[in-house]
């Protein structure tokens, strides 16, 4: 079955010869697509019986000739590099260098090329002796050219590698004696970049005048002049068509027809002298006729083809070669060297090399670098690191670098020395500064866990108690030692990269963060410090504050410097964890002072706003008591102007005191002042004329400044105004029961009544005189009247009032009369036990004397008695009374 599709692309395109192969040879013995398979940039035809074909190049003109191979199509394929009117092809050079792999040569390879007149049967020597396919002549259609430009094909089975170019025939007349004529400018590229140079000559040419050899011969040392540092180019002189002459007798003359030549041929001045085998190491070969002797000429070919095995090896055809080329390079040092020659240069060939060396390094490092982006280890280590800490971070990225590094250097390992160390560096700074991005988000991410832990470190550190100083010194420590290992294993073995930057900031944020919780933990210390102060203060101060006197400051001084001191004593020692600078300490310390004295003064400010009620309360409470704190009966015998100015002073002194904050012990004279206004009546009376000289008509104290002032003078007047009216009334209502108890007192009658009385009374009084039964009863009466009277104590009951005293009279009344029943009857019960003493003398002295008679016969007894008194028993014996 014939393929569809084939047919077009077999068609499409071949013209002539080419197109005549395809429809006779290839197409009939294709059966399937199988049979096509693609290298590179070439659709190749396989196995149809004659070997490999190339058959067309994709996405390129056709080439104009395409040959047939034996062998697979990896050993042999011919390209025409230069076409007849000088123009490279580019992409048939290097298609063809890829397809024989010539790149992988490194300087293991040899280029061979071939010169000489037009259809002198160059190509059918290079294919007899390389097994190459250049299209040769028909030999039944006559001499006419058949090679245009350069070609180049491999040498199939030569080891080292090695390539060979058929160049276009001199046509024999010499055309163009100048520089820019193909046939000089195809000879200098021959000898530019080959390593033996076969020049194909007819035998029967040597020796002649006008041989057809000798404008060649000519045109190659010419341009030889033209390469600054020759490259000891083999010329190996194939003598066709030999004759009978042997070898040994045609040499000589055609070495000494080059040397003619070669003497001939103007010479720049520095190589005037050189002699030809500095340039060239000449030998020659004779060949028998391939058209009347082939056998023989095929058998010749075969031994020459012996000569091209390792020609490179010392001693070989090309021992001496100089200046070589690397194969990866070679495709573009022809170009350049085909530019130049174009151009008409001279071929510097170091700087050439060089030139190439730079070249072909760069793109070998760019090739690496865009094969190292593409990597997938390198995409998933890239892809990683965005999202975290990946462990063995350097190492891994060392290794990638490494290879890649390597892979350079195998294959820029046969370039120049200093471009190819040049480019290696550029490649690994170029390599790394691809990686840097994520060696920082590496570092990044080190820094982030470090500070994460840090935290986490630092905070169980303090809720364990540790000291503050302590637990910041010991996880600074153990996370920057633990960042500075990340940092190691994020190390990459070619960069050499400083981490200390980043490690000042992982200092600068443990530093930022330690501050934060410091100045966190210390304002938290010094709110539970000042709440201390404030609750040690607070209640006291209260009490100091609510009865003012002339000690309050004094006290509260004591009571602030007591607290004051403790409380920052304390502080201190607290402090003392944080290790922070003494400057600071103090600083927190003078705050803690002043927030103590601010308590004070807004204490004292606050009961400052409450002087009138305390001066009302203590006007009130003094007037209404004694100094026993007795509640006072306002009888008459009060001095109500006494008490009331003495208790006034007392709430002008709370007024005073209440007046100015006095936390440093100095002297001021408020008191003085406001007494002397408020009390000193002359003074008062005086100014009241004088207003302008009032010091309380005014904002400040004089000798207080207004920061310490809590009542201005003018408020103390207005306060004291105030206080009086509130007062008067307190005043009044005591006069008002004093006089109403005064009057509530006098129970006489009136005289008049008395004076009646005696008048109208005075017989029934005599009467009562002159009875003394009478006078005995009214002195009884009188006597139980006087005891009543002072028991009930009616004067003082009566003082309270009327009805009150009275009423209380009454209720007394009973239990008195009772308890003076009850006495007089303890009285009379008192004075019973004296009558019986007086009773138990007579029987006493009975007693004793019956006693005496009975005393002997009751000694024995006695004695014992005598012992129980011993005994310390007191008691009242016989005998005792008796002695
Ligand atoms: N007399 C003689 N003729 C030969 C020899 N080898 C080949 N030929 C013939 O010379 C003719 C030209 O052969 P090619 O190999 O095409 O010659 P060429 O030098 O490559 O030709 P151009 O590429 O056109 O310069 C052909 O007809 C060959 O048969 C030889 O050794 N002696």
């Amino acid at each position: 079955m014939e393929p569809m599709g084939l047919q077009g692309s077999l068609t499409f395109g071949l013209e002539g010869i080419l197109a005549k192969e395809i429809e006779t040879l290839i197409k009939p013995k294709i059966s399937s697509t199988d049979d096509l398979r693609t290298i590179d940039n070439y659709v190749i035809l396989k196995n149809h019986g004659e070997g490999t074909s190339i058959i067309k190049e994709v996405g390129d003109s056709l080439p104009q000739g395409v040959a047939h191979d034996n062998q697979d199509m990896e050993n042999s394929c011919s390209t025409q590099i230069i076409d007849g009117d000088g123009v490279f092809n580019v992409s048939g050079m290097e298609n063809f260098l890829k397809a024989v792999k010539f790149g992988e040569c490194g300087l293991s390879y040899a280029v061979v090329s071939i010169m000489g007149p037009q259809s002198s049967g160059k190509s059918t020597l290079l294919n007899h002796l390389f097994h190459t396919k250049f299209r040769e002549m028909d030999a039944f259609r006559g001499r006419s050219q058949t090679t245009k430009g350069i070609w180049i094909a491999r040498c199939v089975d030569i080891e080292p590698c090695t390539i060979v170019l058929d160049l276009e025939g001199s046509d024999g007349r010499e055309r163009g004696e100048d520089d820019t004529a193909f046939e000089k400018q195809s000879a200098l590229f021959a000898l530019a970049v080959s390593d033996i140079v076969l020049i194909n000559i007819w035998c029967h040419d040597i020796g002649r005048e006008h041989a057809a050899n000798k404008p060649l011969l000519k045109t190659v040392f010419q341009v030889m002049m033209r390469l600054f540092s020759p490259r000891k180019t083999t010329l190996l002189f194939v003598i066709r068509d030999k004759t009978k002459t042997p070898l040994e007798n045609l040499e000589p003359i055609l070495r000494e027809d080059i040397q003619k030549i070669w003497d001939s041929v103007r010479k720049p001045h520095e190589h005037k002298d050189t002699p030809l085998s500095e340039f060239f190491n000449v030998e020659v070969v004779a060949l028998s006729s391939y058209e009347e002797k082939e056998e023989q000429f095929k058998e010749q070919v075969a031994n020459l083809r012996q000569r091209f095995f390792h020609s490179i090896a010392p001693g070989g055809l090309a021992g001496d070669r100089r200046g070589v080329v690397p194969a990866s390079g070679f495709s573009f040092s022809a170009q350049q060297i085909w530019n130049v020659i174009k151009e008409n240069k001279d071929l510097d060939l170091p700087a050439h090399k060089v030139m190439v060396a730079t070249v072909r390094c760069e793109e070998i490092a760019n090739e690496k670098i865009s094969s190292f982006s593409n990597k997938e280890e390198w995409r998933h280590l890239e892809e990683a690191v965005q999202n975290g800490i990946v462990p063995g971070f350097g190492k891994k990225l060392s290794s990638m670098l490494d290879d890649c590094l390597t892979e350079y250097d195998m294959e820029a390992i046969y370039f120049d020395d200093g471009v190819r160390t040049s480019k290696r560096k550029q490649l690994e700074s170029k390599l790394l500064q691809l990686v840097h991005p994520a060696y920082q988000s590496m570092l990044g991410h080190l820094r982030s866990k470090t500070m994460e832990d840090f935290r986490a470190t630092f905070e169980k550190a303090l809720e364990r108690g540790e000291g503050f100083a302590a637990a910041v010194h010991h996880c600074t420590q153990s996370l920057v030692s633990k960042f500075d290992e990340g940092c190691k294993d994020a190390a990459i073995a070619q960069a050499h990269w400083n981490c200390s930057k980043v490690r000042d900031k992982v200092w600068r944020d443990i530093d930022a963060h330690v501050a934060s919780v410091r100045a966190a933990k210390l304002s938290e210390l010094t709110s539970f410090y000042e709440e201390k102060l404030k609750k040690a203060l607070a209640e006291p101060l209260e009490a100091l504050l609510d009865a003012p006197s002339d000690d309050t400051w004094s006290a509260i001084r004591r009571l602030l410097v007591r607290e004051t001191r403790t409380t920052v004593s304390e502080f201190d020692s607290s402090l003392s964890a944080f290790d922070i600078d003494q400057a600071t300490v103090d600083q927190l310390l003078a705050k803690l002072k002043q927030y103590a004295k601010n308590i004070v003064e807004s204490k004292a400010k606050e009961e400052a706003g409450r002087v009138l009620i305390r001066m009302k309360d203590r006007f009130s409470n003094l007037f209404s008591h004694d100094s026993d704190s007795m509640p006072r009966m306002w009888t008459g015998k009060e001095d109500i102007r006494a008490i009331t100015k003495s208790a006034r002073l007392a709430s002008l002194k709370l007024l005073s005191v209440m007046a100015a904050i006095r936390l440093d012990d100095e002297k001021d004279s408020i008191e003085s002042t406001l007494s002397h206004a408020f009390m000193d009546t002359s003074y008062s009376s005086a100014n009241r004329s004088i207003q302008l000289v009032d010091p309380l008509v005014s904002s400040s104290w004089n000798d207080v400044p207004a920061n310490r002032t809590l009542i201005t003078p003018v408020q103390c007047k207005s306060l004291w105004r105030q206080f009086n009216a509130e007062t008067e009334h307190i005043v009044a209502q005591a006069i008002a029961t004093q006089e109403a108890n005064k009057r509530n007192s006098n129970w006489l009658p009136p005289p008049w009544a008395i004076v009646a009385m005696v008048i109208l009374g005075f017989n029934e009084f005599m009467t009562l005189l002159r009875n003394p039964f009478y006078v005995g009863v009214l002195f009884v009466a009188f006597l139980l009247g006087n005891a009543l009277w002072v028991q009930l104590n009616v004067s003082g009951e009566l003082q309270r009032g009327a009805l009150p005293g009275l009423l209380s009279l009454s209720t007394k009344f009973l239990p008195t009369i009772m308890n003076i029943l009850k006495k007089l009857a303890e009285l009379g019960e008192g004075q019973r036990p004296n009558t019986r003493e007086a009773r138990r003398v007579p029987e006493l002295e009975a007693d004793i004397s019956m006693n005496r008679v009975e005393s002997s016969s009751i000694s024995s007894i006695a004695s014992s008695e005598v012992t129980s008194s011993e005994t310390g028993v007191e008691h009242t014996s016989p005998e005792k009374h008796t002695e």
